[in-house]
């Protein structure tokens, strides 16, 4: 993170300079200006625009040329030291602007708001008056050249009142408008951000001073901006939102609470701040479901690569892989759905039908792509055009994405049987005025250019007017092209070329040596000299300077009437807003649909049957990415059944588990198997097909994954203190309805202590949480507790000896895995003969010890949780007896005792169990 990122951003409107160096006599009126408007951002970078570039001076300079790699030059002196300087040149800022976002920086970008022509009017040292229009800021971008086109743009608001536990969120994308709050205690804040995902969060700095929530913040990997305490001030907090929307009161929003209320307002500060006087249409804060949503916490989502792998790409992950929209904003509902699934079967199934509707009628499905295909991003174009930075294009982002809108709902309105989401998504996808439409397609040209400013992209014939100036220009350029033939005619020298630039408007350019004889009389009385350059000179002549104004004006004036339509489409666009978002969303609703729908018909995916039980029973279940993956080298998958639905198998009086302890060897395919069950839960709940051939999922209220971790630096932990911190989150908070995922929990100690911690962990589950769960170890001791835990069952994978080598048939089955083949996978991997060799020795050593000294009977003989401590209650759970026995037992050091000592005190045991029972 820059320094620029670091400091409390100072949210006044007009935050006051602090003079002293600005005054100074020795300072140029430029470099003035300049130190008066940075010194109101002092936490940003300020671009400042000269002509075709923007500049960066002094600190700035330095800074973003070492982030740009770009060269860092001098321009004259500020205060006896050289001022140092670089620029970007304006058509490629944007991507200077995307590099230094990323590095966490901030932009103020100033521009000239005023020709520089009128500034030479109030004389020669008169600087052209600049102001900044915009902060740019990772949470405030708008730009599709700065967006990722899938992934929803959050900035979030955190905000907290006195002496209490509770944070209110509020999260705002404004390059789509969407605004939504909510409150929640800070034991769910690390999941609820991870699953908004935030490019940037904005808290008070005395907040932001709290370690606790610090850590949380940084966990989220967003950009972090404290701000001045005032302008996250609960008090003023809403009057904010009041002034904002322009209402007398907020009830009409729905009810929020304070620290609701608080969060959305700095939210609103913030962005009045960066934005600088425009103002993005954000629709009225709607309050986001949590109680409706899967918990799925950010060590989960992170273990499960749900939008990211663990190296931070999106190829691999498992949106990556499921994501086959054809559109930005489908692409970007499915990555929300997806952080977010649901826990209502009601809601679930109401999306599973609109995808087997698409699935079923595939014909349909493949028309309904193609024209979605043809829909640009409208809730974008939209946002830009509110904030006054949109362009001709985004006007034609909404003739289409409109008239796509309305193929579509045709389209679905002719089918039958349409399923009650479709139903509402066709609806809304025609809700829009045809004349809208027709309007945008009458007015707007072909060809587009990007800035209107540009002019040409109002179609000929339009206007009446325009087309009058137009002929005016075109005509005036015609008699200056005939100009040239005239003047060579007349002057008899066929060389003479009339050229334009920016600077002389048009002029004649000759040979130096014509360009001397026309400085003197007769021709010098025609011709009048402009410009010598090297080897000719150049001439103007008061006709051509006539036509030169007559085209300026006509030039000016038909642009000035392209932006008067311009204005009228944009506002006509605007005052549809809600209805153009509805539609946008329902093409969104309907892409998912048709995504999911394409992906359950190419990979033969099931419908997955989601209730209210506590079922889980998975059949021929498979991981969507590992098999993509596979099928690219040419292999195939092998399918696995997972229940952990507690009851018998079909035909049989005992056995089924609710948690299953996983055993195989290395590489045998544990953890694919563990993240398959976890992905397919998380399908299911988000209203997809699941990669199986059949799947009953009770509803999963959380979801929690772990593997023995890695470290984590940063943050000062080493990796079995981070295993250990995620292991008490899932032991304290997991609760009937979970689903656990544990991948070789307590592997990053000492054996002994890590075969205690597994060993705990899995009892804890089994009695006081009794989650669903899947445990994968090397530890087989733990598959022994499947003698006194009832609801405990053993998974083994199935693996091969050929020749001396392991062969992994990635088969689950029930059982214990009798060995753990790890010196075949090393052969395997390619460690060194010797080493190998070496390694077999110590192994056979160490397997001697250990019948000597038969560790494994003994833990298998340990009583359940009698030497554990008590486990935390968790409601509806007995506390546990008070157990004398062990009391006695935590009494003894057997270091101390002699022989006699030792006898006494197994009497006493005696004694004590005697008395306890
Ligand atoms: N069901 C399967 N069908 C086919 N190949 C599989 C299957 N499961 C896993 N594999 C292959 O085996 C590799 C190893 O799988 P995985 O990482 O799940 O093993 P593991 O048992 O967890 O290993 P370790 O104990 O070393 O972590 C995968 O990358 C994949 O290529």
């Amino acid at each position: 993170m820059s320094n620029s990122a670091a400091r409390p951003v100072d949210l006044r409107e007009t935050p006051q300079p602090s003079v002293g160096t600005i005054d100074d006599a020795r300072v140029t009126p430029m470099m003035q200006q300049y130190l008066g408007i940075k010194v109101q951002y002092p936490d940003c970078l300020l671009f400042y625009r000269m002509g075709d570039f923007y500049e960066l001076f002094l600190d700035d300079a330095e800074i973003a040329a070492k982030a740009l790699n770009i060269v860092l030059t001098k321009r004259g002196k500020h205060q006896g030291e050289d001022i140092a300087m670089c620029g970007v040149p304006v058509d490629r800022s944007d991507d200077y602007l995307h590099r230094l976002i990323a590095l966490g920086h901030r932009v103020a970008v100033c521009e000239q708001i005023e020709d520089p022509a009128e500034a030479r009017k109030r004389g020669g040292k008169s600087v052209v008056k600049r102001a900044v229009v915009r902060l740019v800021t990772p949470g405030t971008l708008t730009e599709d050249r700065l967006l990722e086109p899938s992934r929803a743009n959050h900035l979030v608001a955190l905000s907290r009142l006195a002496e209490s536990d509770v944070f209110g969120v509020a999260a705002v994308d404004i390059s789509t408008g969407s605004f939504t709050v909510a409150e929640t205690p800070s034991g769910s804040l690390p999941a609820l951000l991870a699953r908004l995902a935030p490019s940037e969060i904005v808290l008070a700095d005395a907040l932001h001073a709290d370690g606790v929530v610090a850590d949380m913040v940084a966990e989220s990997k967003a950009a972090v901006t404290p701000v001045a305490r005032e302008f996250a001030e609960a008090g003023l907090a809403e009057r904010r939102l009041r002034d904002w929307y322009g209402v007398e009161t907020l009830d009409g929003f729905g009810r929020f609470s304070r620290v609701e209320i608080a969060a959305a307002a700095t939210a609103v500060a913030y962005v009045t701040r960066t934005q600088v006087g425009a103002r993005p249409q954000l629709q009225a804060p709607s309050r986001i479901e949590q109680s409706g949503a899967m918990e799925i916490d950010p060590a989960t989502r992170a273990n499960l690569e749900l939008t990211r792998t663990l190296g931070g790409e999106r190829a691999g992950s498992l949106i990556d892989a499921i994501d086959q929209t054809v559109t930005s904003a489908g692409g970007r509902l499915l990555a929300e759905r997806l952080a977010a699934p649901l826990t209502d079967p009601a809601a679930i199934a109401e999306r599973l039908d609109a995808v087997t509707w698409t699935l079923v009628d595939g014909a349909t499905r493949t028309r309904l792509r193609a024209l979605l295909k043809a829909a640009p991003d409208m809730a974008r174009a939209l946002s830009r055009l509110a904030l006054d930075r949109g362009g001709p294009r985004d006007l034609a982002a909404l003739r289409d994405g409109l008239s796509a809108a309305r193929a579509v709902a045709g389209l679905l309105n002719s089918a039958s049987n349409l399923p009650a989401e479709l139903l509402a998504a066709a609806a809304a996808a025609q809700a829009v005025g045809q004349e809208l439409v027709e309007g945008l397609a009458a007015a707007l040209a072909d060809d587009l250019p990007l800035q209107k400013r540009d002019g040409g992209f109002v179609r000929r014939g339009y206007d009446p007017r325009l087309e009058e100036t137009r002929a005016l220009r075109d005509e005036t350029r015609s008699v200056i092209a005939a100009l040239q033939g005239r003047y060579a005619e007349e002057t008899g020298i066929r060389t003479l070329k009339v050229k334009h630039n920016s600077v002389l408007g048009f002029f004649i350019e000759v040979s130096q040596a014509t360009g001397e004889s026309w400085l003197k009389p007769p021709q010098n009385a025609l011709f009048i000299h402009r410009q010598t350059m090297a080897g000719a000179m150049r001439f103007a002549t008061v006709e051509l300077s006539e036509l030169d104004q007559r085209i300026a004006a006509a030039a000016g004036q038909a642009v000035a009437l392209e932006l008067a339509v311009f204005d009228r489409l944009a506002a006509a666009v605007l005052a549809s807003a809600p209805a153009i978002r509805a539609a946008a969303d329902g093409l969104a609703a309907i892409d998912v649909a048709c995504s999911l729908g394409e992906i359950a018909a190419s990979r033969s995916w099931v419908r997955p049957s989601v209730d209210t039980s506590l079922a889980f029973a998975i059949q021929g279940g498979r991981h969507p990415v590992v098999e993509a993956a596979l099928r690219t080298r040419g292999k195939g998958f092998v399918a696995n059944d997972c229940d952990l639905s507690g009851t018998p198998p079909r035909g049989q009086a005992k056995g089924g588990g609710r948690i299953a302890v996983v055993t195989g060897p290395n590489m045998a395919g544990k953890s694919t198997f563990l993240r398959q069950n976890a992905v397919i839960a998380l399908l299911a709940q988000t209203g997809s097909f699941v990669p199986a051939t059949s799947a009953h999922i009770g509803i999963v209220d959380r979801l929690f994954s772990r593997v023995g971790a890695a470290d984590d630096l940063a943050r000062g932990r080493s990796t079995f203190m981070v295993e250990m911190v995620e292991t008490a989150a899932i032991l304290n908070q997991a609760g009937p309805r979970a689903l656990v995922i544990l991948d070789e929990i307590g592997r990053g100690t000492a054996t002994f202590d890590g075969l205690s911690i597994a060993w705990a962990a899995v009892e804890h589950l089994h009695e006081v949480n009794r989650s669903r769960g899947l445990f994968a170890t090397h530890y087989h001791e733990l598959t022994g507790l499947a003698k006194s835990l009832k609801r405990l069952q053993n998974l083994t994978m199935r693996v091969t000896e050929w020749q001396g080598d392991v062969v992994f048939l990635h088969e689950v089955l029930p059982g214990a895995a009798d060995r753990s083949y790890g010196i075949q996978v090393a052969k395997l991997a390619g460690l060194p003969r010797a080493a190998i060799e070496r390694a077999r020795s110590v192994l056979a050593q160490l397997e001697a010890t250990s019948r000597a000294a038969p560790v494994a009977r003994l833990v298998n003989d340990l009583p359940l949780f009698a030497v554990t401590a008590p486990p935390a209650p968790v409601a509806g759970f007995a506390e546990p007896r008070a157990d004398p026995l062990r009391d006695a037992l935590d009494a003894i050091n057997p270091d101390e005792l002699t022989p006699k000592a030792a006898l006494d005190a197994l009497y006493a045991l005696k004694r004590v169990r005697a008395g306890a029972v």
